[in-house]
């Protein structure tokens, strides 16, 4: 049985990305305002446009505190945060759906999100990634560390230097490991699930320009920064 420990300086990571993370929550709650009231197909499109314009914004700070990020080339820091906005948005997204809530308030979310003006094609695949996320009862920092992992995926489009953003990666992907052994000592593929997730999260990207133009009305409109974000308009 080797012993597994966290070093001091993968302590002290830890609780930098968990800080940041803690401290970049979306302003107000999106699972409050949709179990409060049903909204219209275009109220409930103007909210995600608002909930994922303020999400990239809290994407960018987040990633700011990420050691070793901002001393990447320029260009590359934009091109992660390109590459990984929208799948921060549905990783957060699980996370929200995943929390626990009081009896019943998760199942008029999943009714109020199905209602909500999203084509039905994509329920499933997207409700099937919020359960299995639920499903890893995932702890802050394991939370955390997966959205800087997803942030600094190396082979996104028009990265130059891969090799600088996976020795970054890798030094998440080591302090996420020791995490996983330490929280889980039961369920020693508990890890490779988490990181299983990773690739579910990938196929949600393919459908979210479909999810998005073919959300159950007419004239989408976009805030500029979701234009740049999201390839659409
Ligand atoms: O706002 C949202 N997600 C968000 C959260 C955090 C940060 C940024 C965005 C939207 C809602 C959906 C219902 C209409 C209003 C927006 N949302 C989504 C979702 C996101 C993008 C696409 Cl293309 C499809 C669905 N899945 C959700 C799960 C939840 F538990 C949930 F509570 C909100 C959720």
């Amino acid at each position: 049985k080797e012993k597994i420990e966290i070093t001091k300086e993968q302590q002290a990571l830890m609780k930098i990305i968990l800080d940041a993370y803690n401290r970049h929550q979306i302003p107000q709650d999106v699972a409050k305002k949709l179990l409060q009231d049903q909204y219209s197909a275009e109220e409930n499109f103007l909210l995600l446009t608002e909930m994922a314009t303020s999400q990239v914004q809290v994407l960018v700070e987040f990633t700011k505190n990420i050691p070793g990020f901002l001393s990447l080339d320029h260009e590359d820091q934009i091109a992660l945060l390109k590459g990984s906005a929208v799948e921060a948005m549905f990783l957060r997204s699980a996370q929200v759906f995943s929390r626990k809530m009081p009896k019943g308030h998760t199942e008029v979310l999943e009714a109020r999100i199905r209602k909500s003006g999203i084509s039905e094609e994509f329920m499933t695949p997207m409700f099937n990634f919020y359960k299995s996320i639920g499903e890893l009862h995932m702890v802050q920092e394991e939370q955390a560390l997966l959205t800087a992992i997803t942030i600094l995926t190396p082979d996104r489009p028009h990265v130059k230097d891969q090799h600088a953003v996976e020795r970054l990666q890798e030094s998440m992907l080591d302090v996420l490991r020791k995490l996983c052994a330490l929280q889980h000592p039961q369920e020693p593929q508990y890890f490779a699930r988490l990181l299983g997730r990773l690739t579910e999260l990938r196929t949600l990207n393919h459908y979210h320009t479909e999810m998005l133009t073919s959300w159950r009305m007419n004239d989408h409109k976009f805030t500029p920064l979701l234009c740049e974000i999201w390839d659409v308009q």
